[in-house]
């Protein structure tokens, strides 16, 4: 009787993200999930806390359960297998990819599988200009755009509020090969093991899995990325639950998205050519951004998805700021000043993006500062 093959997933990052997807992952599939975390001190401290298990509580569903799972192996960098590694999920915050990635380099090669599941645009610059740049040796790189949310609360407690799926594509490492052909998908699913396993029909349904062309979920992506833009920083900014400024934030969403969608429909032309181009041919899927990525449409959708489905959420970028964290804006609005520069436009193209940036970093300093040097206000 042959033994029943296991796909084992390595999870770079067990925290919000990483745990929402471990757990499901050990509820609907057989692989071997095992957590790569910082330093053994890291690893021991999740040890003797959780009892080598990961616990989330699912708390859209009826009687928000807590669901824990045992970790059959967890590894850091001290204790690593040093066997090159089949399927890796990044799982950090962005601005921590390229410390946490160093480690397993070496283990890292042509037939690795890396997922990149994060907010924010910027990562793929960075691994293809700073961490994987012999083109011999790169990864199979996917990205996944997840719509759940994830809070830890006073508690230490993992909550899952927000059940919205996660979408999936083949990551181009070229801008050459940005528009992929339907039959690229159909490959991945047939012989991809990392696509096959996130594509497992139990596991698919119960976490809102989509698979399709970097096209398809670039789009997304962009979309994503106009949320996180315009609600994350202000939010941070002016201290406040999503839902409070649902009546006043037209004008800066405005200002904030029409900067954006302008940078962006340069530096990513060949998505916002796609219907003239690839409109008809049955090789590619049939797609039109320009219908949804409008200044008018993305306002009205910001605002709907933002401030009334996550009405009652903090932003991940307030939490951040109030828990004096780093913040994850130099992947958001600092994208867009970047990317602006990198186009050779004008400085003033970018000023909005620039100003919110500096504004949410001004409010992180100032929490940070508060801290230390106490609130003047009560003074
Ligand atoms: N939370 C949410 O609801 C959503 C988050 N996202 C995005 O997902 C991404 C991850 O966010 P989230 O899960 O919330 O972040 P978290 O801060 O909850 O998790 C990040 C994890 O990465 C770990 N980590 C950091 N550096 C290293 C390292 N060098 N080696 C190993 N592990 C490391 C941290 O461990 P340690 O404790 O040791 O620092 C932590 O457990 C972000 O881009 C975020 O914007 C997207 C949609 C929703
Ligand atoms: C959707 C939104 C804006 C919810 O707050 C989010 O993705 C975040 O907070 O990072």
């Amino acid at each position: 009787m042959t033994a029943t093959h296991r796909t084992t997933i390595h999870i770079l990052g067990l925290g919000a993200m990483g745990t929402v997807l471990a757990v499901d992952l050990l509820r609907f599939t057989n692989a071997l999930v095992v957590p790569l975390f910082r330093s053994q001190e890291r690893l021991a401290q999740f040890q003797e806390a959780n009892g080598n298990k990961t616990s989330i509580r699912k708390i859209y569903l009826e009687g928000a359960p807590l669901l824990s799972y045992p970790i059959e192996r967890s590894e850091c960098p001290e204790s690593f297998s040093k066997k090159p590694i089949d399927n890796l999920v990044v799982t950090t915050k962005t601005y921590q990819t390229k410390e946490a990635l160093a480690p397993y380099l070496p283990y890292i090669n042509e037939n690795t599988n890396l997922i990149l599941i994060q907010n924010g645009l910027g990562i793929l610059e960075l691994l293809r200009e700073e961490i994987f740049i012999d083109s011999k040796n790169r990864p199979n790189l996917f990205q996944g755009v997840i719509s759940h949310g994830v809070y830890q609360d006073n508690a230490g407690v993992l909550n899952h509020a927000g059940w919205a799926g996660m979408k999936i594509a083949r990551l181009p490492w070229t801008d050459e090969d940005m528009i992929q052909k339907k039959i690229i998908v159909k490959q991945d699913l047939a012989n991809n093991s990392l696509v096959k396993l996130l594509m497992e029909p139990k596991f698919a349904k119960e976490f809102g899995m989509e698979h399709s062309t970097y096209q398809e979920m670039l789009s997304g992506q962009l979309f994503k990325f106009l949320v996180n833009a315009c609600i994350n920083p202000v939010t941070a900014t002016l201290d406040c639950i999503n839902g409070e400024i649902k009546d006043s934030c037209g004008p800066i969403f405005r200002s904030i998205i029409d900067e954006c969608l302008q940078i962006l429909r340069l530096a990513y032309k060949p998505l916002f050519e796609y219907r003239e181009k690839f409109g008809g041919n049955d090789e590619y899927p049939d797609m039109n951004v320009n219908e949804v990525l409008t200044t008018d449409n993305m306002v009205s959708e910001v605002t709907r998805i933002g401030c009334d489905i996550n009405a009652k959420n903090s932003s991940s970028m307030r939490q951040d700021s109030l828990f004096l964290r780093d913040i994850e804006i130099e992947f958001i609005n600092g994208y867009v000043v970047r990317l602006a520069s990198k186009l050779n436009l004008d400085p003033n193209s970018s000023k909005v993006n620039k100003t919110i940036q500096e504004m949410a970093s001004l409010r992180l300093a100032l929490n940070r500062s508060r801290k230390i040097n106490g609130d003047w206000r009560s003074e």
